[in-house]
């Protein structure tokens, strides 16, 4: 029987900060990877003798880290970067996004999701969760691109479509679940308790349990979402979930600003995932989620950017930064949310919001090898200090030099290996032109 030939790479000369349970740093270090797996992480005396690398990749000068984690993005909204801003999230969705939403064609989805993923991998990230429409086109844009997802049909009901929108996310979970090598996976994606009814609600939460996947909500975004569920419900949304079940099944959550003691109790009783968006809740005005506290009871908090039409950027590191920042101010106490919590929150946490640490979030022997590396030698991370307290508080997505999913690179040098930009942006301005008219200013 042929056995397949596994290509082994190994990457040396490397600082390299792990994110596993003891934190380990090799400031000399190197990593092997075989195939889409990380075979060593370590100093480079210790590397197996046996180990014979097909491709030397020099990190000199670079960081080597986990992939960062978009818990929570929307990745064909791409098209409306810059379009409607300065307005709250129930305008902005009911008078600009939603009426340009309704003519947008599947196609338009595979383009606008791969300018998504192109900038995403640009800055570091090598996985991300989305809940949109066309998601197929999604899949297939992850599939070509070689990065890695967990997908979700957006779901709003009852009305006409409702149905079918259910369909359509049982048949993403039979088409693509565990596809494309493993890279993408899929939830379910009802879209938020202001969009769905309860019994609509029971119906995402029947197919979440029929597939065994979780389900992937807007949740306590705004002012508005919580005072409308009072008076709707008598309770929170929160509690509202609660009291239908919702959180008996795995459940990542994204925004929770506006949430009460008890609401995070009930987070917290239940293991709910949370997505914190902090730009997009600063951009919208939706306000600043209590972060520190959901961590001080054990919440596990990932980073999310949202879409590029509410952030306006997909750039988890700028999400790092804006979380460490923000935790500082609001609580008047520097030592909140320290820069290596923020680390933690962008790569590990995010591995555990997304339902996928058991193979990314860190550095580890037997994790799947989605490794970035940082060019630590600018300007910007000068003197010599702390390198997570550099990539932190004064990193740039223009830093990330290697970006390697599954084994594969998908970046080196600041090259796209997979993606041809010019292409992208080619379609990218063809369905802008339809979508939006000439100018694409349609305000
Ligand atoms: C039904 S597909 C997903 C749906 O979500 C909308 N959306 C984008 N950003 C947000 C946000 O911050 N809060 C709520 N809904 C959002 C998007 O336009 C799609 O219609
Ligand atoms: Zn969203």
């Amino acid at each position: 029987m042929l056995r397949r030939y596994v290509m082994k790479a190994l990457i040396r000369n490397v600082y390299v900060i792990t994110m596993d349970d003891q934190d380990n740093r090799y400031p000399d270090g190197c990593i092997a990877v075989e195939g889409d797996t990380i075979a060593y992480v370590g100093d480079e005396e210790r590397l197996p003798a046996g180990f014979v690398p097909d491709e030397i990749l020099d990190g000199c000068g670079m960081l080597a880290l986990p992939g960062f984690v978009n818990t929570h993005t929307h990745s064909a909204m791409s098209l409306f970067r810059g379009y409607a801003n300065d307005i709250p999230l129930m305008d902005w969705l009911a008078q600009k996004i939603w009426p340009l939403e309704d003519r947008l064609q599947p196609q338009d989805a595979y383009w606008l999701s791969m300018l998504s993923i192109a900038e995403m991998a640009m800055s570091g990230v090598t996985a991300f969760a989305d809940m949109y429409m066309f998601m197929d086109q999604t899949a297939k844009a992850v599939e070509h691109s070689g990065i890695r997802a967990v997908l979700a049909r957006g779901l709003q009901g009852p009305d006409a479509r409702s149905e079918q929108r259910l369909a359509e996310n049982r048949r993403l979970w039979e088409e693509w679940h565990g596809r494309a090598g493993g890279r993408i996976r899929v939830m379910v994606g009802p879209h938020a308790i202001y969009t769905c009814d309860g019994d609509y609600l029971k119906r995402c939460m029947d197919l979440a349990g029929q597939l065994g996947v979780g389900l992937h909500i807007h949740l306590a975004e705004t002012r508005t979402e919580v005072e409308e569920a009072l008076k709707k419900h008598g309770k929170t949304p929160v509690e509202y979930l609660e009291s239908i079940g919702f959180f008996n099944l795995p459940v990542l959550a994204a925004h929770c600003v506006h949430l009460t003691q008890r609401d995070m109790d009930i987070l917290k009783e239940h293991d709910v995932q949370v997505a914190h968006c902090p730009v997009s809740n600063l951009k919208l005005g939706s306000g600043i989620a209590q972060v520190s506290r959901l961590l001080e009871k054990g919440i596990n908090v990932g980073l999310g950017t949202d879409s590029a039409a509410s952030n306006n950027s997909l750039s988890v590191m700028r999400e790092m930064t804006f979380a460490a920042l923000l935790g500082k101010g609001i609580n008047e106490d520097p030592t909140v949310i320290p820069a290596k919590q923020a680390l933690k929150m962008a790569t590990v946490c995010g591995a555990k919001a997304i339902g996928w640490s058991h193979e990314i979030g860190s550095l580890e022997p037997g994790k799947k090898a989605d490794i970035i590396l940082v060019r630590c030698d600018a300007p910007h991370y000068h003197p010599a200090a702390d390198p997570v307290t550099h990539l932190v508080y004064s990193g740039r997505d223009a830093d990330v030099d290697t970006v390697i999913v599954n084994g594969k690179v998908l970046m080196r040098k600041r090259q796209l290996t997979t993606i041809d930009l010019e292409r992208v942006y080619h379609e990218v301005e063809r369905i802008r032109h339809r979508v939006m008219g000439g100018t694409g200013d349609a305000r």
